[in-house]
């Protein structure tokens, strides 16, 4: 085998309920995560040894070091099999870097089933999941993509029905947001409000039945009143232009407008796909359009 591409969606999180601080500094979370057409593809080669190449959006905010979550996700998996990690991964971006749509996290997804196949391992799915939990709270959702609901810091999964297509807006804000530092924003923000910030404090954490409802029925005006994002607030904190971001796309016509995840990137539900493409060009040149649920990690003909 010479090459293997792999397409990995991005995500919004049309709920993320954050309970308290764990004593191993993560967060209980409800976390409803849907994957997102918008994608990044990495292509595994054979190499003499690991390289990482990247092209595309945002390109020069990607690493091409051993921390690209890529390069740590191909580490790992040479790793659990005992083999070298001879390879070269080019990561064509269009998922926006540090913009909460876990672009970071599809990469690894993506690293993962495209050195699985190149090296011709087949490993098993629960393994390969595993490994994705262990390269991030997130890199699970990326992998299996579709709709789920995830708890504990977010990577046990359940998948979850959809009814029908949602269309979304997103629009990028230059400069990305450090995930922590949101987390650390929500804690200070909660404490400042004598709400307290640890699992003893605050309540567990728990899915709305009328957004799971609203998913499996594909209603979008059910999902937008039901959109919620508890790290909005602290988002919003670190970045009050945001606001007239969100403003701006529900003047445009979108039925709810929320933060996607840690932000910066702002999400858009529009009541359909004629709607969303009106909504992206009030909103500007760095709005697009992406339809929902989207397809995991695949790895293309
Ligand atoms: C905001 C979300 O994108 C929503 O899906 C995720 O919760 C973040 O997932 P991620 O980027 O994969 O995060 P990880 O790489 O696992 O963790 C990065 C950092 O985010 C914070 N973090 C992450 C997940 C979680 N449940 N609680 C946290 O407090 C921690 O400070 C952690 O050190
Ligand atoms: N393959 C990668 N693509 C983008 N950033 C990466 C990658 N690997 C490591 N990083 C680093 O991770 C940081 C976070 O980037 P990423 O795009 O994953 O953020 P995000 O989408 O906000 O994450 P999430 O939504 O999962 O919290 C970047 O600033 C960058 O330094």
């Amino acid at each position: 085998m010479t090459a293997v591409t792999v397409r990995v969606p991005a995500k919004v999180n049309v709920q993320l309920a954050v309970g308290g601080r764990r004593p191993d500094g993560f967060h209980d979370l409800a976390n409803v995560f849907l994957a997102v057409g918008l994608h990044d593809l990495v292509t595994a080669e054979p190499a003499d040894e690991l390289l990482i190449t990247a092209a595309g959006r945002d390109v020069a905010s990607v690493p091409l070091d051993a921390t690209n979550l890529a390069a740590r996700a191909a580490i790992a998996l040479a790793k659990l099999h005992g083999v070298e990690p001879r390879v070269r991964l080019h990561i064509d971006k269009d998922i926006p870097v540090a913009g909460g749509m876990a672009g970071g996290s599809a990469d690894a997804a993506g690293a993962l089933l495209a050195c699985d196949t190149l090296w011709g391992l087949g490993t098993p799915h629960d393994e390969l999941l595993s490994l994705c939990a262990e390269l991030g709270s997130d890199v699970p959702f990326s992998f299996v993509g579709g709709a789920a609901l995830g708890v504990g810091r977010g990577e046990l999964l359940t998948p979850l029905a959809v009814g029908g297509t949602f269309h979304w807006v997103f629009a990028a804000a230059p400069g990305g947001l450090s995930t922590p530092a949101v987390y650390r924003e929500c804690d200070r923000l909660r404490r400042e409000e004598g709400a307290g910030d640890t699992v003893a404090e605050v309540p567990a954490p728990a899915a709305d039945p009328a957004l799971l409802a609203a998913l499996r029925e594909g209603a979008a005006v059910a999902l937008g009143a039901a959109l919620a994002n508890d790290l909005q607030p602290a988002a919003l904190s670190l970045r009050p232009e945001l606001r007239d971001t969100l403003a701006a796309g529900t003047a445009a016509g979108a039925l709810a407008a929320l933060v996607s995840g840690s932000g910066p990137t702002c999400a858009f539900l529009a009541p359909d796909a004629a709607a969303a493409t009106r909504i992206a060009a009030e909103l500007g040149p760095a709005a697009r359009v992406a339809a929902s649920p989207a397809p995991g990690a695949t790895v293309l003909p």
